[in-house]
């Protein structure tokens, strides 16, 4: 990995670090016991929580926060929001909103999953950085990826259709025509990485990208460390983020998150002491593409 590339995990890491945030939770804790219902120190305890990882307490947090809002200000969280849509935070950006789901499928299909990826290993190509940049670049990622996978790939794509309206109102975006559906299989082994990007940068109205969504699996318990998930808070109008404030999700298997194609996000490094492809961090990794909004709209 690039010098800058390792600098900048090395502060992601710091920033998302559980000790340090215990603590500074600790003392924002003092805060919100004198001042229970100051909106604001629930936003803060809200963003120190999903920069940890701590994402049950962030939901709290939020819901305090959407609560002391009142009513019709805020949209709701749905049971599956992680994090709600439309809050500001610092410089113009919006916090990014994010769905989750633990227990996607039964043991039976993780397994067969697991297996299928496992005995597919000579069908993984190291990724290029993305459709527009289709060359291969270990500065910017390193990613193993199997496109023409079919075991349950019907399932992952109609699961999707059936579920997209849901889906679309809990990100907080309008209701879109599905265009086409990309879909892959990912294993990030030791030292795998995929560096801050965003998988769309056009605007909500042209054709594109709309929603990522990932679904991880692995061994049980997994047999890495690191391959966190970290989605920032970012301003779509600038294509800007913020390297300070982002939402730290655990890629633990059999979890399904889903967040809009246009935030920022990073896959922080993989390690691994086995070093075997079967033991790595694997994904469904899929995209939704909406088709563009009609002209005069
Ligand atoms: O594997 C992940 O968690 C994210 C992958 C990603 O960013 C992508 O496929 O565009
Ligand atoms: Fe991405």
């Amino acid at each position: 990995m690039h010098s800058k590339a390792a600098a900048e995990f090395a502060i992601l890491q710091q920033l998302s670090d559980p000790k340090f945030i215990r603590a500074f939770l600790t003392e924002l804790d003092e805060k919100i016991r004198l001042t229970s219902e100051n909106q604001e120190h629930w936003l803060a305890r809200a963003n120190l929580c999903r920069r940890g990882g701590f994402l049950k307490e962030a939901r709290e947090a939020f819901l305090n926060y959407q609560r002391m809002a009142g009513g019709s200000a805020v949209r709701r969280m749905s049971q599956n929001n992680v994090t709600p849509v439309e809050v500001p935070t610092a410089n113009g950006a919006k916090i990014a909103p994010i769905i989750m789901i633990d227990g996607f499928l039964d043991a039976k299909d993780q397994k067969g999953l697991l297996d299928y990826a496992v005995a597919n290993k000579e069908a993984f190509r190291d990724a290029n950085i993305n459709s527009k940049q289709p060359q291969y670049d270990p500065d910017k990622r390193k990613t193993l990826v199997f496109h023409k996978f079919e075991f349950m790939r019907d399932h992952f794509i109609n699961h999707i259709s059936e579920n997209i309206a849901q889906m679309t109102g809990d990100l907080g975006l309008e209701q879109f025509q599905v265009d086409i559906q990309e879909i892959k299989i990912t294993n990030h082994v030791e030292g795998g990485f995929f560096r801050v990007h965003t998988d769309n940068r056009s605007e909500f109205a042209a054709a594109g990208r709309a929603i990522t969504w990932l679904y991880y699996f692995s061994n049980v318990p997994s047999n890495f460390t690191g391959g966190d998930l970290l989605v920032f808070d970012s301003d779509i109008e600038k294509d800007e983020y913020q390297l300070q404030s982002f939402t730290k999700i655990a890629a633990k298997p059999n979890r399904l998150v889903a967040f809009p194609s246009w935030y920022y996000h990073a896959v922080v490094p993989v390690r691994q002491t086995s070093k075997k492809f079967a033991d790595g961090r694997f994904a469904i990794a899929g995209h939704v593409r909406k088709v563009a909004c009609k002209p005069g709209r």
